[in-house]
């Protein structure tokens, strides 16, 4: 196979992935590469793409430094081909594949992360992994106004929003009543204010009840995707804020165009996620057709 690139199809809450195994580190990945594997035209298709890597052969020496407590690196690409540091969903799809390919054997283990080693483990059918420790970006701000950062949403009036980070970026709005969540039009990507250096993704939220949001999405690098983990613990976080109510250790569920995640939010700014891994397909492409 050695003209040929092995590939794996898989989802978690319908946020898809490519995923690549380079199993002895050999294959790299440009941005150009990733991005055509993930174009639903010309290549495979989906939300980011997914380098299986073995940590003491990453390029970046902070995710080398991991390699004591995890053996896989999960380099994860957005469809633009840009490099993003963490992957909710993209971690229990990781976590199913390492399982299903004898990569990793126990029911718990930690694999490696631009956000740092993050701990996943089976129980019940799903996998749950430990995202934390989240942080508001700005919590001088947030605690006097309740709100950090202002988003455009194509000409409407610009709704309030918090800026949380789960080693990505997210920025979180909590939709005013009357405001229809499934109306709002993510074709074009939010504008946010002040303007995130490293970009951002921005999160909409609509309280459902107790502990239960809907939310949708439109991820940095990407567009509006049918989900987001660290998404959904972003929203878990901003309305536990806006609620008063942080340190108490709740449990939300947060409905999303592509299903439903768990989040559990831990003291000391802990935040698990939990949801289902699915493996849809297995082939090959001829690396004839690969850009350099
Ligand atoms: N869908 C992911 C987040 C993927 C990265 C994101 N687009 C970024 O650039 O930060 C998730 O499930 O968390």
């Amino acid at each position: 196979m050695a003209d040929r690139l092995a590939v794996t199809k898989g989802h978690g809450t319908e946020n898809d992935f490519v995923l690549v195994p380079d199993l002895d580190g050999a294959l790299g990945l440009s941005p150009a590469r990733a991005a055509w594997l993930a174009d639903r035209r010309a290549g495979l298709g989906g939300d980011g793409v997914i380098r299986v890597v073995p940590t003491e052969r990453a390029e970046e020496s902070a995710v080398r430094d991991q390699a004591g407590v995890a053996r896989w690196f999960m380099d994860y690409r957005n469809a633009d081909g840009s490099a993003a540091e963490m992957c909710g969903n993209g971690t229990r799809v990781f976590a199913e594949y390492l399982r299903r390919e004898g990569l990793e054997s126990a029911d718990e283990f930690v694999i490696a992360t631009r956000a740092g080693a993050k701990q996943v483990r089976r129980e019940g059918g799903q996998w749950t992994v430990a995202l934390g420790p989240w942080r508001l970006v700005d919590p001088v701000t947030a605690d006097r106004d309740g709100s950090d950062a202002r988003v455009h949403i194509g000409d409407g009036e610009p709704f309030s929003a918090l800026s949380v980070d789960l080693g990505n970026p997210h920025t979180v709005v909590a939709l005013p009543e009357g405001v229809d969540l499934a109306g709002l039009d993510l074709g074009r990507a939010p504008l946010v204010r002040p303007a995130p250096a490293e970009g951002t993704n921005v999160e909409l939220v609509r309280p459902i009840g107790p502990g239960h949001v809907a939310m949708r999405v439109h991820e940095r690098g990407v567009g509006e995707t049918r989900s987001c983990g660290t998404g959904a613990c972003a929203a878990a976080v901003a309305t536990s804020f806006w609620a008063g109510s942080l340190d108490t250790g709740a449990t939300w569920r947060v409905d999303v165009a592509g299903g439903r995640l768990t989040v559990h939010l831990l003291p000391g700014h802990g935040v698990e996620l939990a949801g289902p891994a699915v493996l849809v397909a297995d082939g090959s492409v001829p690396l004839a057709l690969l850009p350099d």
